[in-house]
């Protein structure tokens, strides 16, 4: 199954209702920037940030940043109105809050679709509720539209009556959950937030541990956050090198007529050298943002 290879090491969240936020969302080196309709603006600022966000996309700037629009859902007095927007955006992705089965996310892309959506806009799916983790696997094979999958941790651990910890491992089914269910269906997947943003070393270590578990790359609350982020969830300098040799090591093993070769002593297969150009692939990717 394809992989998606764009880069999404980083993405982070900018409050609609916050025009400054918006603005210097055009200058920050995240992969993705996500305007928030949902938790960040309170009920009464809703319409406004609506038209803020609107109004933001309509003049552009972003560069290749992906941009993604987080709507409030369709049992509030905001989601119908929110889709509609979004729909005229011109924006990459919308992200629907707390999806919990496939139905919501059609019905979502029905609104979307009769609103005037791009066929390339894609659905992003947040991870947030036990029920939608339960039915991750439907969720993200609800419609081929659906493109990636986002953990709503702090939702989650509230749902779950979980504490946030150092190892996380009161989140490790619900992320291998979404993880599975997101490669089993050639999506994007990305890590939820790191609530403090004065524990460098506690972030860099949920960074780590998402991306040994796979993530494609975490959301964000604060631009301070974005090196980092995108620094961890990179190939280093190393790895792109090994790949490298995996690849040529492999290629010459084949043109001998061998399958297997050791590479630094460890055994090379057709399954390494096709991990090998992935990462290969997504090292380019970034190099040419
Ligand atoms: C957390 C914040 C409220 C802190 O804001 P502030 O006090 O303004 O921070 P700073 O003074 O340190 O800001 C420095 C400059 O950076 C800009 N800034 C800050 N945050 C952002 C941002 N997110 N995007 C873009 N720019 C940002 C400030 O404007 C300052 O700029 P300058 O004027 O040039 O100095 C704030 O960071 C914030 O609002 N963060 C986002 C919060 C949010 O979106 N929360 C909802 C999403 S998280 C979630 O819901 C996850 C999920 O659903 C779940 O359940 O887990
Ligand atoms: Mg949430």
């Amino acid at each position: 199954m394809a992989t998606t290879v764009r880069p999404r090491r980083s993405v982070l969240y900018m409050p609609g209702s916050n025009a400054r936020a918006l603005e210097k969302g055009r200058s920050l080196p995240a992969d993705g920037l996500i305007l928030d309709l949902e938790d960040a603006v309170a009920p009464d600022a809703k319409a406004t940030a609506r038209d803020t966000i609107a109004t933001a996309l309509a003049a552009g700037g972003y560069g290749g940043r992906e941009l993604v629009v987080r709507v409030n859902g369709l049992n509030t007095p905001w989601g119908y109105d929110d889709l509609r927007m979004a729909a005229a955006s011109g924006a990459d992705a919308v992200l629907l809050p707390k999806v919990e089965s496939a139905d919501a996310v059609r019905q979502a892309e029905a609104v979307l679709r009769a609103a005037g959506a791009p066929a390339k806009q894609t659905i992003w799916c947040m991870m947030e509720t036990p029920l939608g983790i339960l039915n991750a696997k439907e969720i993200a094979g609800a419609s081929p539209a659906v493109g990636a999958l986002v953990l709503g941790t702090s939702d989650l651990a509230k749902d779950l009556h979980a504490a946030h910890t150092a190892q996380r491992l009161p989140m490790i089914t619900s992320l291998g959950l979404c993880l599975l269910a997101a490669r089993a269906y050639g999506l994007a997947v990305l890590d939820g937030v790191h609530l403090d943003l004065n524990d460098d070393e506690g972030f860099a270590a949920s960074c780590r541990q998402g991306r040994e578990l796979g993530f494609d790359g975490k959301t964000l609350i604060h631009p301070k956050t974005i090196a980092a982020c995108n620094a961890a969830f990179a190939p280093d300098a190393e790895e792109i090198a090994q790949a490298h040799r995996i690849i040529a090591a492999h290629a010459e093993a084949a043109a001998s007529g061998k399958g297997v070769v050791l590479v630094d002593g460890k055994l090379v297969e057709t399954l390494h050298v096709e991990n090998a150009r992935r990462l290969v692939t997504l090292a380019e990717a970034i190099a040419a943002l």
